[in-house]
């Protein structure tokens, strides 16, 4: 077994309120422990003023809304796996035309989508209790309608229950599955 030498671009997606940030920081915080370079970007910071402006006012986004953040998620995320080997980034990455458009834009990046799937009645529950976020509960129905969860012809995305798991089962789940990609050939 050899390491891979193209970059690694570990993407946290699913639906709002499923603990992107939650999962993905504490995930950027093991990996560091091994390589201190590696960074953590919050997709959320990336989109247009107009999209958080949108989705506050609870107006789903479109694909015309997501193109030109998925865009800058692609490049920033990769400018940074290059620096430091890999790097984690949150976007939602909600359809499979997205992650298309992700892998397409740097095709020399090896890109993994980790979609966290939460029941809705859960989804509501977390959104409900956390205080003072842009995404509010009249967002769900939305979210859940445009999510396409990977199915089998998409080999580098995995899909995370977290309606009955812990936030550290998660992580380790994810980080096995990173190990395991890291170390072999492609
Ligand atoms: N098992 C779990 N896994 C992840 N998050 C959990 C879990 N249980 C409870 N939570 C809570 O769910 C809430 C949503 O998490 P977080 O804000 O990280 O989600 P998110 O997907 O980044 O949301 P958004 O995309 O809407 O910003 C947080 O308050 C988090 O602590
Ligand atoms: O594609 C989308 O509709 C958006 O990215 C949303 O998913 C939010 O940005 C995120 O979940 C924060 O609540």
């Amino acid at each position: 077994m050899i390491m891979s030498d193209r970059p690694a671009i570990y993407v946290i997606g699913g639906t709002c309120g499923t603990g992107k940030s939650t999962v993905a920081e504490q995930i950027s915080r093991k990996l560091q422990e091994s390589n201190p370079r590696i960074e953590f970007i919050e997709g959320d910071l990336l989109h247009p003023a107009g999209n958080i402006a949108k989705m506050t006012h609870g107006i789903p986004l479109t694909d015309d809304d997501r193109w030109s953040w998925l865009e800058k998620v692609a490049d920033a995320s990769f400018e940074k796996s290059k620096e430091a080997g890999s790097c984690i980034v949150t976007c939602s990455s909600l359809k499979k035309s997205y992650r298309d458009f992700i892998r397409n834009k740097h095709p020399q990046a090896r890109f993994q989508f980790f979609i966290l799937y939460g029941d809705k009645s859960e989804i509501l529950n977390r959104v409900n209790h956390r205080a003072s976020h842009f995404m509010k509960a009249d967002m769900v129905d939305s979210q859940f309608n445009d999510l396409q969860l990977p199915a089998d012809d998409e080999q580098d995305s995995f899909v995370i229950n977290v309606t009955d798991q812990s936030v550290n089962q998660e992580v380790d789940e994810i980080l096995a599955k990173i190990n395991c990609r890291y170390y072999t050939i492609d």
